[in-house]
């Protein structure tokens, strides 16, 4: 009672109330219901829980697995104020189906509200054609990584045939853009070099190359006409090609993570080896002028790894599992660094990290919002107390932090999960299996324009304006082709 909700587009005092998982009733002075639990919220902000469309839990990955499961990782996201996540599924043995079926299992003991992505890392008719019934069951949205050669990479061939697909499915595609290729060639040459350490993490993985594949995804989407999401953008090169993309009208959506809002690559140069893996992650964390990328909505990429996991990459830096947390101090740090810094309004917090994810993974406004009818995910945030992150105080399994002392103001003193009081007092209060499967329709806002236009369809109609020559084939004499060919693209 008497807390000041905070929504993307509004401020006000204000009681909420809540029963059977939602909200029933936003207005001054409600009178609780008898039985009641009454939460008194002067002084503090009333938020919505935040939505992480980024993390990785109990994910193999380059020869190990996350130490965070999805109990222990979603323990952690609700401490620190965040009620939804969406984590990325892989295939197994390139299998999508199968690869949904284990990501389910490993759901199971979920504690909290949790969504999926699908990556695909091959291309043919069975990937096409499941792909359908993924959407079905409630994925929306499909990853393609352009990096991680000969393990998880695709092919601009096979990058452009998923795009097509998931606009035929209005899916969203997601890119992980890094030239791949290229990567691998200046590892090679770092390696034969003699730079073996965390530090070649950062050398072969420049910002050219962030940006370059970036374009390169952007201006497929364009040629297919479908939005794109590129996943943790980390530099201002990949950030320039989506601001131009937006600004001619292409939609594109970048997501900055909490890592590349607040740290420095110089960690990858500490002379302490776990240290400075624990800060290798791709794309690389940069130095501080790539900070202010595009900041439309934020997710932390929570992949972690334990230092006897990272030491598997002493004596070679390719083999560092790649990955660093944040699920559970996303929320602090952005309120530190956008908030508390003067960048940003509690009303662009709220929409960084909840309402954009919930708008972009359409299921706004049952997520992203404090209001009658939405699901009760519901933060206390005290503006007024300070705390400091790292090993001592989280909750994930991790043996390190990569905010390892880092001083936050503001903090979440209450996290309300539909409806259960399961941050408090400092004091976590989960059940493994208590966490719910939100399905996540497909043809979400980015599809609902008449027509989703990039660059390659609005060449095509300015064309089409001029001059006649368009997607057809030409009648020739012998030619055989007969019917016409305007539906390919
Ligand atoms: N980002 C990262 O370093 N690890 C997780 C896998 C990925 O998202 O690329
Ligand atoms: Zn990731």
């Amino acid at each position: 009672m008497g807390g000041t909700v905070v929504n993307h587009d509004q401020q006000f005092i204000a009681d909420v109330l809540i029963r059977d998982g939602l909200i029933v009733e936003v207005s001054p002075e409600i009178k609780a219901p008898e039985g009641t639990r009454v939460l008194d919220a002067t002084g503090l902000l009333v938020m919505p829980g935040g939505i992480d469309p980024h993390t990785h839990l109990d994910m193999p990955f380059m020869g190990t697995v996350t130490a965070d499961d999805f109990y222990s990782g979603q323990a952690a996201a609700l401490a620190g104020g965040t009620t939804m996540h969406i984590d990325f599924a892989l295939p197994v043995d390139h299998d999508i189906r199968e690869g949904l079926r284990a990501w389910k299992e490993k759901a199971a003991r979920s504690c909290m509200d949790y969504g999926f992505h699908m990556a695909i890392t091959k291309w043919d008719a069975e990937v096409s054609e499941a792909m359908e019934e993924l959407v079905r069951e409630g994925i929306n949205s499909f990853k393609f990584f352009m990096a991680y050669k000969g393990v998880l990479q695709v092919s601009d061939s096979e990058l452009a045939s998923g795009l097509q697909r998931c606009k035929e499915l209005g899916a969203l595609p997601m890119v992980h853009a890094e030239n791949g290729d290229m990567v691998a060639w200046l590892q090679e040459r770092l390696v034969s070099g003699g730079i073996t350490g965390p530090e070649g993490h950062a050398l072969s993985r420049p910002a050219a190359l962030e940006g370059e594949a970036t374009g390169r995804a952007i201006r497929l989407a364009g040629v297919v006409g479908v939005p794109l999401y590129v996943v943790h953008v980390m530099s201002i090169d990949a950030m320039e090609e989506i601001a131009r993309a937006r600004q001619s009208g292409q939609r594109v959506v970048g997501e900055p993570v909490a890592s590349g809002l607040a740290l420095d690559e110089g960690a990858l140069w500490d002379a302490n080896f776990t240290r400075a893996a624990a800060f290798v992650m791709s794309p690389p964390i940069r130095a501080p002028h790539h900070a202010p990328a595009l900041r439309k909505l934020v997710a932390t990429d929570h992949a972690v790894f334990n230092s006897s996991q990272k030491a598997a990459g002493r004596h070679d830096f390719r083999k560092i599992p790649n990955g660093v947390n944040g699920i559970e101090e996303r929320m602090h740090v952005t309120w530190q660094e956008m908030v508390v810094s003067g960048l940003a309004t509690p009303s662009d917090f709220v929409r960084m990290t909840s309402t954009a994810a919930a708008q972009v993974f359409n299921v706004y406004p049952r997520k992203g919002r404090v209001a009658a009818g939405s699901d009760a995910d519901v933060i206390l945030l005290d503006p007024r107390v300070s705390h400091t992150l790292g090993v001592g105080s989280h909750h994930s399994r991790m043996d390190t932090n990569v905010y390892e002392g880092k001083v936050v103001q503001g903090k979440v003193v209450t996290t309300i999960s539909r409806g259960r009081l399961v941050w408090h007092e400092g004091r976590l209060r989960v059940e493994p299996g208590s966490g719910r499967f939100v399905p996540l329709p497909s043809h979400g806002p980015l599809f609902q324009a008449s027509a989703v236009r990039g660059h390659g369809m609005e060449e095509q109609s300015r064309r089409a304006a001029t001059f006649p020559y368009g997607p057809t084939p030409v009648p020739r004499e012998g030619s055989q082709q007969a019917c016409s060919a305007a539906g390919a693209l």
